[in-house]
C-alpha cells in the first residue's frame, strides 16, 4: 500500500492536510525516484482526523528509494514532529523503510539522533506517539522513530528487523533464520504490541487515542433516587438468584427449625467458589417477619458453632408492620440479630443487594465486612416516608434520597460499606454477570478474613 492509499483508507474523509514543503531536486536518481513513487520524498506528513481524533501523521513511502531516510526526509520528519508537539496533536508514524539512505551516507545516518530527540520531546510533552510498522521496516528507522511508540503495532506478515536479511546473508555468508524478523514473532516475543491490518489501523488508533489521550474522568455515580427505582425493578436479582447463579452448591434450610416458617428470610448452606458458607438472606418478595429474623439467628448460630463463614444478604423494603409482628417481638428480634451478628468470631460479610430499608435491613448489617451493589441503598425509612415526616407528603422523596446519603457510593465514603460492586448495566439487565461479580466480591472479602 502506498502512503497515499494508507492515509486514504484510514483518515476521516476530506480531513487530510499536507504539511510538506515541496522538495525540488535535480539529482537524476531522485527525479527517477519521484516519478516512480509519485511523492517528492520517502515520507509524507500532515494533519488529519481519525474517527474524530485530530492527529498528526508521518507516513513512509517505500516506493521512494525504499523509504530510506536521507537528510531532506529527516528534516521533514523533524518539522512534522515539532509541529505536532506545538499544536498538541497526538502523533502517528507509519513506517516502511530500508533505513538510512545509503546514497547519502553518514550525514543521513546521524539524523536518526535528531528524529529520536524530536519524538522524545513530543512524548515528554504528554502527547501520545503511536507507531505502525509496515512491510518492510528495517535499520535506522526501526532503531529510532519506529521503536519509540507508546503503542506499536505492525502490518500482518511484515518484515520488521534491524539488519535486512539480504544484507546479513551477504555480510555473514549464511542466511538469517526464517521467522524471526516477522511481525507476528515480534508480537509473541513482546517486542511490539499487536498485528493490525492496514484497513483496521484507524479503529485501533482511535481506541488507543481514546484510552491514552481522552479525558480522565471518574465514572459517573448513580443518582440515589434512580438507584431506588432500579432496586425496585421486579426482575432485579435477589438472594434466590444469588443462590442459583452465584454459588457452586446449595443446601436450603427451612425456617427456624423450631416451628416457624422464617418469613422473608432464606437460610442455606452454600459453597461460593469452593468456600463453604452459611447464607442468611432477606427475600424481598415476602414480608420480613420476626420469625424470619429468628431463622437468620439460627443460621448465625450454625456458622459460629461449626466455624463456617457467614454471608448475610440485605434486601428488604422493611420489616413487617403488623399487630402479629409486634406481638411476636419484631423489635426485639432486630435487636437480638444486631447483638448476635456483632459477636460472631467467624468471617462474615453483609451484602447490600438492593433495598435496605429500616431496622429489618439493619438487623443483618453488622458483619465484619460489608459490600454494596452499586444500586443498593440503606436508609432508616423509604425516602417517601422521610418526605412525609419532614414535609407532610411524599413529594420530596427524591430530594430526601439525595440528602440522606443512602446510596452505595455515599455508604462507601462514610465507611458503612467497604466495597461497592459495580453494575455496568443495572443488575436486572444482566442477572448472571451481577450474581457472579457479587459472588466474587463475597469470596474475596471472606478470604481476607481467614
Ligand atoms: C528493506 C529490504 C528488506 C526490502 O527488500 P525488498 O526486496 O522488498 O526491496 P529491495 O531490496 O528491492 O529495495 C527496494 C528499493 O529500495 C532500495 N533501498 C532499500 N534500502 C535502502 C537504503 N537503506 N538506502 C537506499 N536505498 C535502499 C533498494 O536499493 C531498492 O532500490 P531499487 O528499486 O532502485 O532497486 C531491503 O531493501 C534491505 O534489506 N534493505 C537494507 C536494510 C538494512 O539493513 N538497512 C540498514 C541500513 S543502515 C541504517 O539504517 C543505520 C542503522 O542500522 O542504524
Amino acid at each position: 500500500m502506498r502512503a497515499e492509499e494508507l492515509i486514504e483508507a484510514n483518515v476521516d474523509r476530506g480531513s487530510w492536510h499536507s504539511w510538506d514543503e515541496p522538495i525540488a531536486s535535480t539529482d537524476p536518481d531522485y527525479v527517477k525516484a519521484m516519478v516512480k513513487a509519485g511523492t517528492d520524498e520517502a515520507v509524507v506528513t500532515g494533519r488529519a482526523r481519525i474517527d474524530g481524533h485530530e492527529v498528526a501523521l508521518i507516513v513512509s513511502e517505500f516506493g521512494f528509494l525504499g523509504g530510506s531516510i536521507g537528510r531532506a526526509a529527516a528534516a521533514r520528519i523533524v518539522v512534522a514532529v515539532r509541529r505536532a508537539t506545538a499544536e498538541r496533536l497526538p502523533l502517528i508514524a507509519a513506517t516502511a523503510s530500508g533505513g538510512t539512505r545509503m546514497q547519502e551516507g553518514t550525514p543521513a545516518f546521524v539524523t536518526m539522533v535528531d528524529i529520536s530527540q524530536a519524538v522524545v520531546a513530543h512524548k515528554a510533552a504528554g502527547l501520545p506517539y503511536l507507531v505502525y510498522l509496515r512491510h518492510p521496516t528495517t535499520g535506522g528507522v526501526f532503531a529510532s522513530w519506529g521503536s519509540l511508540g507508546h503503542v506499536t503495532v505492525a502490518e500482518p506478515g511484515a518484515l520488521i528487523g534491524f539488519l535486512g536479511p539480504s544484507v546479513y546473508e551477504a555480510l555473514h555468508g549464511h542466511a538469517f533464520p526464517d521467522g524471526v524478523q516477522v511481525a507476528e514473532n515480534l508480537v509473541a516475543k513482546g517486542v511490539i504490541d499487536a498485528v493490525v491490518k492496514p484497513d483496521q489501523l484507524a479503529a485501533v488508533a482511535a481506541k488507543a487515542l481514546a484510552l491514552l489521550a481522552g479525558p480522565v474522568t471518574p465514572p459517573a455515580r448513580p443518582d440515589p433516587w434512580e438507584s431506588i427505582q432500579l432496586s425496585r425493578h421486579p426482575a432485579r436479582p435477589g438472594v434466590r438468584e444469588l443462590l442459583r447463579i452465584g454459588v457452586d452448591d446449595v443446601l436450603p434450610l427451612s425456617g427456624t427449625g423450631a416451628g416457624e416458617p422464617g418469613n422473608g428470610m432464606l437460610c442455606a448452606l452454600a459453597s461460593f467458589q469452593g468456600m463453604p458458607c452459611v447464607v442468611v438472606g432477606q427475600d424481598r418478595r415476602g414480608p420480613l417477619g420476626p420469625d424470619g429474623l429468628r431463622a437468620a439467628r439460627r443460621g448465625m448460630s450454625i456458622a459460629q458453632q461449626l466455624g463456617r463463614p457467614l454471608v448475610c444478604v440485605v434486601d428488604t423494603l422493611g420489616a413487617e408492620l403488623s399487630p402479629q409482628a409486634e406481638e411476636r417481638a419484631l423489635a426485639g428480634e432486630i435487636a437480638r440479630c444486631l447483638a448476635d451478628l456483632g459477636q460472631l468470631t467467624v468471617p462474615s460479610v453483609s451484602v447490600l443487594l438492593g433495598q435496605g430499608c429500616g431496622g429489618g435491613a439493619l438487623a443483618l448489617l453488622p458483619s465484619r465486612v460489608r459490600v454494596a451493589a452499586e444500586h443498593a441503598w440503606l436508609s432508616p425509612l423509604p425516602p417517601e416516608g422521610a418526605s412525609v415526616i419532614l414535609y407532610g407528603d411524599t413529594e420530596r422523596a427524591a430530594e430526601m434520597a439525595r440528602r440522606q446519603r443512602i446510596g452505595a457510593h455515599e455508604l462507601l465514603a462514610d465507611g458503612v460499606v467497604q466495597e461497592v460492586v459495580p453494575e455496568p448495566v443495572p443488575a436486572h439487565e444482566d442477572p448472571d454477570g451481577f450474581c457472579r461479580r457479587m459472588s466474587a466480591a463475597i469470596v474475596t472479602q471472606l478470604v481476607r478474613q481467614l
